[in-house]
């Protein structure tokens, strides 16, 4: 029998247990057994299956003791090779655990592809997928994992399915927290963040017991900078510089904006900053952005179109997009985490920077995603997830970048504003901000909630019954969007 029909077959095997347990897994053997050997099931230990290169066996009772510490594996990902006995593979890297949820939605689709080939993580990097999904999508997730196997990755070397984040996150050394409900019709914010905000604490909790203790974990389910600190707060465990929220889509539409108005190619324009939520109140930084090395502004002289139309058009790109495709962007999204996991495991080029969100105990540095904000060098609230500068030096870690400057529209739209004294005002700046530079500990520019920083308090509050922070109390006092919504 092929490999093909094998892979068939197990996967039938599979299904007809669905109903009965929580998860599909896989197993890999980083070890060097030539011999291609069966594979365990967790829920049903006396099935597995296993294939050599031209003859297959029959399922293998496993013993209880055999289960210890393993998964189980979807068709063709079941089979265990010994790496060092080839030529060509010899030279790779340990294998790498990838868990992602939302495994079967648009996004996935095309960010699964990606990760297995290679583009992502390296040529040399073989790559384990654990892809979480639910009852809902159980189905069609073997169908994502059977375009896997077809695909014929030569890195990809383990497949596992399950609807238990437990099983599916352990040891996981990076987590794409993809799946969160959609925002439907009428539905009012605060209904998302309370819906999305519990698969996300959940999530949180088993990430704290199941995955790698310095696990780097992107969130891109909307709202995805709260739905990060909610993650972030039910582990622990984690160190909370390590949760992202992705403002990634957001800085690369940023570029490309500034680019067609400057009638440059987009890999000129640098040093874009998101700063806040991954919603309509986020503000693309055309102030501390370059083009050919060169401040937008003087590269673009029409100051009214930077205030006015391109921060619009960044803010609603999305939904734009909606209008047109009839579906938010998938594409450009899968392509923006990829981006946004490369600038962690890659040097930030010297003066560059990226975009993240981010929790504020962070070192200063530079990048754009949303990062946690306790000690963030900005003036920034505290303990929420908001987009800022940052840098890596390609290890996984980051920090704030340090020589971003701010003027009034700036400081206006992020809102609640400490200048330290290695910061400064370029410009006009209002006698507000200089008095902060007089020993104000903190500039406040009213409560005008569509800045992204009240915006994200607020969500803060209305969330505190998912963080440990009491009750929960939604004070949001404006409906604000996500991108994709208008
Ligand atoms: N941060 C960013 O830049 C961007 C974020 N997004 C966000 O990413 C998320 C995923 O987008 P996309 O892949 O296009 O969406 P899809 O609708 O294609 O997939 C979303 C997945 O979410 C899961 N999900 C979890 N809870 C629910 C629920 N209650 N009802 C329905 N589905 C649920 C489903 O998987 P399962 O059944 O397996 O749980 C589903 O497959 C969305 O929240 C979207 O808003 C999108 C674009 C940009
Ligand atoms: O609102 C959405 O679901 C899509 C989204 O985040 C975006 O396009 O930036």
């Amino acid at each position: 029998m092929a490999v093909a029909e094998l892979s068939t077959s197990c996967t039938k095997t599979h299904s007809s247990q669905l109903s009965l347990s929580s998860s599909y897994s896989s197993r890999f053997s980083h070890h060097f057994r030539r011999s291609f050997r069966p594979l365990p099931t967790t829920r049903n230990p006396t099935i597995s299956c296993s294939v050599a290169s031209d003859q297959v066996q029959t399922p293998i009772p496993v013993q209880a003791q055999d289960l210890k510490g393993k998964s189980e594996c979807y068709g063709v990902f079941c089979l265990t090779y010994d790496l060092q006995a080839e030529e060509e593979t010899k030279s790779w890297k340990k294998l790498i655990n990838i868990a992602v949820s939302g495994a079967a939605g648009m996004i996935s689709n095309h960010l699964l592809f990606k990760i297995a080939s290679g583009e992502v993580f390296g040529p040399n990097q073989p790559v384990a997928l654990k892809l979480l999904g639910s009852e809902r999508s159980i189905q069609a997730l073997e169908g994502v994992a059977m375009e896997l196997e077809d695909s014929l990755f030569p890195l990809l070397r383990e497949v596992s399915i399950g609807i238990n984040p437990y099983e599916v996150f352990q040891d996981a050394e990076w987590v794409l927290l993809i799946g969160a409900k959609p925002r439907g019709p009428g539905m009012e914010r605060a209904d998302l963040l309370d819906i999305n905000g519990q698969i996300f604490a959940e999530q949180g909790k088993a990430l704290n017991a199941s995955a790698s203790p310095n696990v780097k974990v992107i969130v891109v389910g909307n709202p995805c900078n709260t739905n990060a600190l909610i993650c972030m707060k039910n582990a622990p465990n984690i160190p909370a510089k390590n949760f992202h929220a992705l403002t990634r889509l957001d800085e690369n539409r940023a570029k490309c904006q500034l680019a067609l108005k400057a009638g440059v190619f987009y890999d000129q324009v640098s040093n874009m900053t998101i700063w806040g939520n991954h919603s309509t109140t986020q503000v693309p930084d055309f102030l501390n952005a370059r083009i050919k090395g060169l401040p937008v502004k003087e590269v673009i002289k029409d100051h009214k179109w930077l205030e006015e139309e391109f921060t619009e058009k960044v803010q609603k790109r999305g939904g734009v997009l909606i209008k047109k495709w009839g579906r938010s962007s998938a594409a450009s999204t899968a392509v923006s985490i990829v981006d946004a996991i490369r600038s962690l495991i890659t040097p930030t080029p010297e003066g560059d920077w990226f975009s993240s969100g981010v929790n504020n105990l962070l070192k200063l540095v530079v990048y754009s995603r949303s990062v946690y904000t306790n000690g963030n060098p900005y003036g920034i609230a505290e303990d929420i997830v908001f987009s800022m500068p940052c840098r890596s030096k390609g290890d996984g870690d980051y920090e704030l970048v340090k020589d971003v400057i701010f003027d009034d529209y700036l400081l206006k739209r992020i809102k609640k504003v400490y200048m330290p004294v290695s910061f400064w005002c370029k410009g006009d700046c209002s006698s507000e901000i200089r008095e902060g530079f007089q020993g104000l500990p903190q500039l406040n520019f009213g409560l005008d909630m569509s800045f992204s920083e009240a915006e994200l308090l607020a969500e803060k509050r209305c969330v505190a019954h998912l963080t440990g922070e009491g009750i929960g109390f939604c004070d949001l006092p404006e409906d604000t969007m996500l991108p994709g919504e208008m």
